[in-house]
């Protein structure tokens, strides 16, 4: 079975998000990979051969997708670059989505290096 990848990012950080993606995508594309609906179509942009499924945006429920899908044992690993200097409309959704990451014992990284060291893990 792939691994399995949700990806998500404010949008202050979504050109970090990208950059990432762009550098990893040798090792990212042999995943099966999910994005909040935004940073799914960025990543689509700049990479259109990697394949991404765009789930509804963030604050309109694509946060609380992704939280189904970790209740739902079908995430290994979830890179959500959180915005920490901006307050959100939707902080209650970013809140439940890293906590249940957390209550499932999901590996999830909210930057860069953490992002490194999250791909390594699961690719090990
Ligand atoms: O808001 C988000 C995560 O909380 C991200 O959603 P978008 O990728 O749709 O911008």
């Amino acid at each position: 079975m792939p691994t399995r990848i949700a990806l998500v990012a404010h949008d202050a950080k979504k050109d970090a998000l990208v950059d990432w993606v762009v550098r990893n995508a040798p090792r990212l594309a042999k995943m099966e990979i999910v994005a909040t609906g935004t940073t799914g179509g960025r990543i689509s942009a700049a990479l259109p051969e990697l394949h991404v499924k765009a789930l509804k945006s963030g604050p309109l429920g694509g946060d609380q997708q992704i939280g189904a899908l970790i209740a739902e044992d079908q995430l290994d690993a979830l890179i959500f670059f959180v915005d920490p200097l901006s307050p959100l409309p939707h902080d209650v959704d970013v809140k439940a989505l890293t906590r249940l990451a957390i209550v499932y014992d999901l590996p999830l990284a909210c930057s860069i290096s953490t992002a490194n060291a999250v791909l390594d893990h699961i690719l090990r």
